[in-house]
C-alpha cells in the first residue's frame, strides 16, 4: 500500500480552508491516504490568521520518525515551513530517504491568503531545500519573493523561472492565478529541458482559499496513482477547476438562500471557505488547454492574432481553425472504424483488402525516399477503388503528393509537419497521444481521429511511456468529446473485447495480424470478438 500514501508537511489551519487540513481533505477526495506532519498550529478563521505557534525542531523530527516507522509514502508534499531550524530538520530527513525515493513537492507557502506570515526562510535554507525537492509550485508572488524579482509581466516571469532554476530548482510548476497580465490563468511547468503550459479561462471563484494546497496535494495524489508528470499536472489543474466551480456554485446557493436580493448573487469578490468534494476529474470542459514549449506549433493562440486583442482567452475555441475532414462523410450509416491494421509494406494491402477492411495504415520505417514513395504510390493505387481508408504514417509530403486518404503523425512529428498544407490538401489527420496532457494538446486541432496508446505492453516498438490499461482508455475516450478514437498497443484476441467495451471507435493492431499464422482470419476473429461490423 506504500504507493497510495502521501505525507503532508505544513501548517495546521484550524479553519480547514488551507494547510495540512486542506491537504488531507483533497487526498481523501481523490482516494489517497494522507499522513500529516505539522510545522505549526495556526489559529485561523476563514478570513484571518489570528496567531500561529511553530512546532519545535525536535517535535518535527519525532513526527517524521513516527511516520517513517510505518509505510513510506509515494510522495511528500511540503507546505509552509515556519523557520530555518525546521528547514534544517527537513533537509536532513529528505537527504536520508530510503529508495525508491518519494516524489517531493514543495508548495512554498509564505503567507496566508489574508496576508499573515507563516514562513520566514533565509536564502541558504531555500537553496538547501531546493536541492531535495523534485518540484516547487510557487504562485507568481512567491516566485517574486524566492527570486527577489517583481513578477509583473511575462518577461519578468520567464526571468524569474530561470533564476529559480539556477538557484537549484529541478522543476517548477508556476501557478498563473495571480498573473493578472495573462488573459487566461496559465500554469507553467518548466525543467531543464521541458516547458509545458496549462491554460484555463479565468473564473469567478477567485477568493477560494487553499487552492495552492489543493493543487499540490492533488498533484501528489495523481503522482502516486502512477500518472506521468505532465498527466498528473493536467489532472491537478482540472481538479482545481472542478473544485473552484463547485465551491462557487455552493457559495452562490448559500448566498441566495440567505439574502434574496439580486445584489447578493454575485459572490466573486467574497471569501469562499468551503471546497466541496468533487472526486476524480472527468468533465472535459474542466481540463486545461495544454501547450508544449513556448512555440508549440499546435498552439492556436499564436496562429490567430485576434485572440491577442480580446480581453479573455476563452476565445481559443472561438478562434480555432476548421477541423480536419471527418473520416466518414456526413450521414454515413457507420460510426465505428473497425479493426485498423498497421502494416510495413504495400504487399500487406493485397493480402488484407479482400477482408473488406475499412481503414489501414502504411507504416514504412526503412528504405530510401524513392522506395518509400513507391510503396505509398502502390498503396494509394491499391485502395483507390475500394472503401478502405489509407493512412500514411510519418511521410506527410508523400501522402499529399500521392493523394492518400490521410496522414498519421506522432507528437514529435508535429514540430516539423506542415499542418496547413495537410489541411489544404484535404487529407485526414490522425495523431498519436499517450495520456491526458497529449490529448489536451491535440484536441484543439480537431484531428480526424486521436490515437490512444499504448494500452498494453507491446513488442513492436520501444515506448517511453507506461501502458495505459483499459480503465484509463475509457477515461480518454470520454475526454475526446466525440472526436473518433483509435486504441493501439499490445491489442490481440485475448483483450480486444475489453478494449472495444470502452467505446473506442477503432482498434489498431500490428503483430496481432502481421505475425498471425493466418492474417486473413486473424482480422475477422478480432473484428468479431470486438463486436465490430465486418
Ligand atoms: C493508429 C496509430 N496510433 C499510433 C501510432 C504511432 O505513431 P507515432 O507516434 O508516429 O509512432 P510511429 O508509428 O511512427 O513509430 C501509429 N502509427 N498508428
Ligand atoms: C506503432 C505503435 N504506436 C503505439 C503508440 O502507443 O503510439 S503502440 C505501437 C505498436 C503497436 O503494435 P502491436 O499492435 O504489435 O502492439
Ligand atoms: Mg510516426
Amino acid at each position: 500500500m506504500t504507493q497510495q500514501r502521501v505525507w503532508c508537511i505544513g501548517g495546521l489551519d484550524t479553519s480547514g480552508g488551507a494547510g495540512i487540513t486542506r491537504d488531507l481533505i483533497t487526498l481523501a477526495d481523490l482516494g489517497v491516504h494522507g499522513c500529516a506532519i505539522s510545522t505549526q498550529v495556526a489559529a485561523q478563521t476563514s478570513s484571518a490568521l489570528l496567531c500561529t505557534q511553530p512546532t519545535s525542531a525536535s517535535n518535527l523530527n519525532e513526527q517524521w520518525q513516527a511516520l517513517a516507522s510505518e509505510d513510506m509514502p509515494g510522495a511528500i508534499k511540503i507546505g509552509a515551513i515556519a523557520n530555518d531550524e525546521q528547514a534544517l530538520v527537513l533537509c536532513a530527513r529528505l537527504q536520508t530517504l530510503p529508495k525508491p525515493k518519494p516524489f517531493v513537492v514543495w508548495d512554498p507557502v509564505l503567507t496566508t491568503s489574508s496576508g499573515g506570515t507563516l514562513s520566514v526562510l533565509s536564502s541558504n535554507s531555500i537553496r538547501a531545500l531546493l536541492a531535495h525537492v523534485d518540484l516547487i509550485t510557487p504562485n507568481t508572488d512567491e516566485l517574486g519573493v524566492l527570486t527577489g524579482l517583481t513578477v509583473d509581466s511575462e518577461e519578468v516571469f520567464s526571468l524569474a523561472l530561470e533564476a529559480l532554476l539556477s538557484l537549484g530548482a529541478k522543476a517548477i510548476f508556476a501557478k498563473g492565478g495571480h498573473a493578472k497580465w495573462q488573459h487566461e490563468a496559465t500554469d507553467t511547468y518548466i525543467s531543464a529541458d521541458t516547458r509545458i503550459t496549462f491554460s484555463q479561462p479565468r473564473d469567478l471563484a477567485g477568493a477560494l482559499r487553499g487552492t495552492g494546497c489543493m493543487l499540490a496535494s492533488a498533484l501528489c495524489a495523481f503522482w502516486v496513482k502512477d500518472y506521468a508528470i505532465a498527466d498528473a499536472l493536467t489532472l491537478a489543474n482540472a481538479y482545481l477547476k472542478q473544485v473552484r466551480a463547485a465551491a462557487f456554485a455552493t457559495a452562490l446557493a448559500a448566498s441566495n438562500k440567505k439574502q434574496h436580493s439580486a445584489q447578493s448573487r454575485h459572490c466573486g469578490s467574497r471569501k469562499i471557505a468551503m471546497a466541496p468534494a468533487v472526486g476524480f476529474p472527468s468533465v472535459p470542459s474542466d481540463f486545461p488547454s495544454v501547450c508544449f514549449g513556448e512555440n508549440d506549433p499546435v498552439s492556436l493562440r499564436k496562429a490567430v492574432s485576434p485572440c491577442d486583442v480580446l480581453p479573455r482567452c476563452d476565445v481559443l475555441s472561438r478562434c480555432a481553425p476548421a477541423p480536419f475532414p471527418a473520416l466518414y462523410a456526413p450521414g454515413h450509416p457507420r460510426s465505428d472504424l473497425g479493426i485498423y491494421p498497421v502494416v510495413e509494406d504495400a504487399a500487406w494491402l493485397t493480402k488484407l483488402l479482400p477482408t473488406g477492411v475499412n481503414i489501414i495504415q502504411l507504416r514504412v520505417k526503412t528504405g530510401t525516399k524513392e522506395a518509400i514513395s513507391a510503396q505509398i504510390q502502390k498503396a494509394v493505387a491499391l485502395t483507390k477503388h475500394s472503401d478502405c481508408k489509407l493512412f500514411i504514417n510519418d511521410h506527410w509530403q508523400l501522402a499529399i503528393e500521392h493523394g492518400a486518404y490521410g496522414v498519421h503523425l506522432g507528437q514529435e512529428d508535429l514540430a516539423t509537419a506542415n499542418l496547413t498544407a495537410i489541411r489544404k490538401a484535404g487529407l485526414r489527420l490522425g495523431v498519436s497521444t499517450h495520456g491526458y496532457a497529449e490529448i489536451q494538446r491535440i484536441k484543439r486541432l480537431r484531428p480526424s481521429y486521436i490515437a490512444l496508446g499504448h494500452i498494453f505492453p507491446t513488442t513492436t516498438k520501444t515506448m517511453p511511456s507506461k501502458p495505459q490499461g483499459v480503465e484509463r482508455l475509457g477515461e480518454y475516450v470520454a475526454l475526446c468529446e466525440g472526436i473518433p478514437t483509435v486504441a493501439i498497443g499490445g491489442i490481440n484476441l485475448s483483450n480486444v473485447k475489453a478494449v472495444a467495451q470502452t467505446g473506442v471507435s477503432s482498434i489498431a493492431v500490428v503483430t496481432a495480424i502481421t505475425q498471425a499464422a493466418n492474417p486473413f482470419s486473424a482480422y475477422y476473429d478480432l473484428a468479431k470478438e470486438a463486436g465490430f461490423a465486418n
